[in-house]
């Protein structure tokens, strides 16, 4: 059933619903628990536009007579690229660019690993028969395309001690780690710190990418995927922001609550076929850079925060025509710099298609540069675009009287009071409510922690960025300039 519908998505979900648990209680269904609903329905909408006619020859593709969602697709050209950045974008508008981790982010990583499945087949505890990870992880792509499965991840170990190695901790299960072999697969336990968008179909698991063991063989360095219902896998979600408010008040929490959640395993097994990677702490530490998967999800980043700042533009413009704030100087200065950190992430999109290569594995790759800088980038700026809808919106973006203020005693009052230079007070108010969501109220505040670290620690990703950048070129450049011996062209003195 490729490129499925929401309510075959819906209907999945209520099948084989993930282990969560939100206040101390187990959520039976995703799809009717009130923290949940609204956010399954939304991701329930994201399948169902694929669906819709005029979008179906973008966000799908044809492969051996079958439909599949586009962000599968294996790019082999940059026209193949750009289709896929088209679809990400597509995609991202539908939430305005604030679900962080829609299932295109997972699926161009599962794309990735398997075209570079090849990678795997080298692990030490690969290559005896059932235990072909190279085999399972190519499977493991196409059974997740061909199902069009929704799926979260969980890289990082809990935040115990980051002084200290996983094996330090006071417990060697703190951390995820392997506890023994059996016929069937790999018994794991521990807890990992965090997999946004639990309400999904599978866990991927790798270990995050810099695993700090001083052996070779380590029982951290692992790589498997599973079923988020599988037995002794629970996820421990955070405080919902979604609480049973109007879209009209909370347009933004009660729809895209994608959650966060704190993943344990009690002695889980993993069974063989799903076990991509085992004890290779080199291997673990380098495979997202390896098979490329970093940068084909870095690519889907980068069009999906396009999306989020361009949502960003939209609202502030939207608040200056409403309040007719347009004329003064310091205000056109603050939308423009929206507009000029829009324009560097769509620039740095261009150039990541435009410098794409084929990679070994035969997948046409975004180039790396344009990709870690905005990976570095936006991180760092982010925080500017809710302050700049703040010092735009100022006191209209608190008070705001709800849908149902409106409904009351005082609705007339409001409707005078409130109405905006061009714009009726409901109109204004749906505005600044939105304003609100994006950049102060809790799910807001989520939004901007996000954007810190969704993709890893921002110190340690400008350490990384550092290493690996070429920069001996224009390290010479400037020897050869300061090497230089020409005199300066001296004027003859005539009487
Ligand atoms: C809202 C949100 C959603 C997330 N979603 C996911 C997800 O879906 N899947 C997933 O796997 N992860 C997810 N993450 C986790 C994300 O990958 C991590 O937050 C990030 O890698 C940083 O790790 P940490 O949070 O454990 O911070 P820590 O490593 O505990 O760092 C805490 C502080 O100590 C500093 N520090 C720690 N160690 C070092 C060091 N060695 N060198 C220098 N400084 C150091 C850091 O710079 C930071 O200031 C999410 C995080 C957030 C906040």
């Amino acid at each position: 059933m490729p490129a499925i519908t929401g309510q075959e998505f819906l209907d999945r979900l209520r099948q084989n619903p993930p282990t969560l648990y939100i206040d101390g209680q187990r959520v039976e269904d995703p799809t009717t628990h009130l923290a949940t609903r609204n956010m399954a329905h939304s991701l329930a909408g994201l399948y169902d536009l694929q669906n819709q006619p005029d979008l179906r020859d973008v966000l799908t593709y044809e492969e051996n007579g079958q439909r599949y969602a586009t962000s599968f697709m294996v790019p082999r050209t940059k026209e193949d690229l750009a289709k896929l950045g088209e679809s990400h974008r597509i995609r991202a508008n539908f939430s305005l660019g604030f679900l962080g981790r829609a299932p295109d982010y997972m699926n161009a990583n599962v794309m990735a690993a398997g075209m570079g499945a090849d990678y795997f087949a080298s692990c030490t505890a690969s290559g005896e028969g059932k235990r072909d990870f190279a085999a399972n992880m190519r499977r493991y792509y196409e059974f997740v395309r061909n199902n069009d499965l929704c799926l979260t991840h969980a890289l990082t170990n809990p935040q115990v001690n980051r002084a200290k190695m996983a094996s330090e901790m006071p417990d060697p299960y703190i951390a995820l780690g392997v506890v023994e072999e059996t016929e069937e697969g790999v018994i794991v336990r521990g807890a990992r710190m965090m997999a946004t968008l639990p309400i999904a179909d599978e866990i991927l698991v790798f270990p995050s990418t810099v695993l700090k063991e001083n052996a070779d063989k380590s029982r951290y360095a692992m790589g498997f995927a599973l079923p988020c219902n599988a037995p002794g896998l629970s996820f421990q979600c955070r405080e919902p922001f979604d609480v049973g408010r109007d879209p009209e008040d909370h347009p933004l929490g009660s729809r895209f609550d994608e959650q966060d959640a704190f993943v344990i395993f009690d002695d889980v097994l993993v069974p063989w076929e799903r076990v991509f990677l085992l004890y290779d702490v080199e291997l673990a530490n380098k495979a997202y850079a390896a098979t490329d998967a970093v940068l084909h999800m870095a690519y889907q980043v980068v069009n999906l925060k396009v999306a989020k700042t361009e949502a960003f533009l939209g609202t502030a413009q939207s608040i200056v025509n409403a309040i007719g704030s347009g004329q003064f100087q310091h205000v056109q200065s603050k939308v423009a710099e929206i507009i000029v950190m829009l324009e560097i992430m769509k620039a740095l999109e261009v150039a990541a298609r435009d410098g794409a290569t084929l990679n070994k594995y035969g997948v046409m790759t975004p180039a790396r540069g344009p990709l870690d800088a905005a990976r570095n980038y936006y991180p760092a700026v982010y925080a500017r675009l809710p302050e700049l809808l703040q010092y735009l919106g100022a006191s209209g973006i608190i008070m705001m009287p709800s849908k149902a203020d409106r409904e009351g005693p005082l609705g007339p009052q409001i409707a005078k009071y409130l109405q905006a230079g061009n714009a009726t007070a409901e109109e204004r108010l749906k505005l600044f409510r939105l304003a609100w969501d994006m950049s102060m109220s809790s799910f807001g505040g989520r939004q901007s922690l996000y954007e810190k670290f969704f993709f890893g620690d921002p110190v340690r990703m400008h350490s990384a960025l550092y290493e690996v950048y070429n920069k001996g070129p224009y390290v010479d450049r400037i020897q050869a300039f300061l090497n230089r011996s020409e005199k300066p062209q001296q004027e003859e003195v005539t009487a």
